[in-house]
């Protein structure tokens, strides 16, 4: 039976730019908990992501928004060790932290939509990832892994990276503290924060796409709009 322990059970990370943050992120972190049973999924707002310009809303707003959209869920936590950091939010250095942090028996689940997976082979020291946390990968409509025929799709590359890794059981991720790749269904949720700054900036509404305190509060800080 896997430890729900909050300090000791197996810890889910979820990173991203949350530029803003929306319901997919949240569902993503929330099915991947309850469907991993994992104790925690952490929230990482990154800072510089390295593979996209710079955000739109600064660090300190995209932080907040995270906060606000968290608050009132134990099963969630925030993990503010990438925004304010003026390097590039590479990845593989963050779970160096988190691996010292936690020690090297304490299982890490990174947790990937479909499109990040997909992205992995041009990440920063992208193999060593798999000695530090497990990789769980979500479908998300648009991208195409998983279902039946995945891992089929993936490339080259990462299908040989992941060869002898891959397993549909998430029991193996509290075996082990990392080296597993486990892909999950979530609910699919067309929502991205692309879309969500699109309709802002066009003046329209994305309400019901993320929470209310997150649209309130891009509201108060006029973010997104038109200048
Ligand atoms: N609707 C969704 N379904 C599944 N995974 C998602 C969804 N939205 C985001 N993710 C995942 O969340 C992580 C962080 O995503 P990110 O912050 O880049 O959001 P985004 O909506 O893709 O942003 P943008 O539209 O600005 O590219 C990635 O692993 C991404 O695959
Ligand atoms: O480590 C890397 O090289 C790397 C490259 C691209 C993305 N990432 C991370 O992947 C997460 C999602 O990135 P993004 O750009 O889709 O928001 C976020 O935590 C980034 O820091 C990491």
């Amino acid at each position: 039976m896997p430890s729900n322990n909050p300090d000791t059970g197996a810890l889910g990370l979820l990173g991203g730019t949350f530029d803003p943050i929306h319901f997919g992120h949240l569902r993503l972190a929330e099915e991947a908990r309850e469907a991993l049973n994992l104790a925690q999924v952490a929230l990482i707002p990154a800072g510089r992501p390295p593979h996209r310009g710079a955000p739109q809303s600064p660090a300190v707003d995209r932080l907040e928004m995270v906060r606000l959209a968290s608050a009132g869920n134990p099963g969630l936590v925030v993990d503010a060790g990438e925004v304010f950091a003026h390097s590039k939010s590479y990845t593989v250095l963050t779970l160096e932290r988190l691996r010292a942090q936690h020690g090297p028996d304490r299982p890490l689940v990174l947790i990937l939509g479909a499109d990040a997976f997909n992205g992995l082979p041009s990440w920063h020291r992208w193999q060593d990832l798999f000695a530090l946390a497990h990789i769980a990968v979500a479908n998300r409509p648009g991208f195409a892994p998983h279902g039946r025929r995945w891992p089929g799709t993936l490339s080259p590359e990462l299908d040989a990276a992941c060869a002898g890794r891959i397993d549909t059981d998430p029991t193996v991720l509290h075996q082990n503290p990392a080296g597993r790749v486990v892909p999950f269904d979530m609910t699919p949720l067309a929502i991205s924060a692309s879309l969500i700054r699109d309709l802002i900036h066009g003046g329209h509404s994305a309400r019901y796409l993320l929470p209310d305190p997150v649209l309130d509060y891009i509201g108060l800080h006029h973010l997104y709009r038109k200048t």
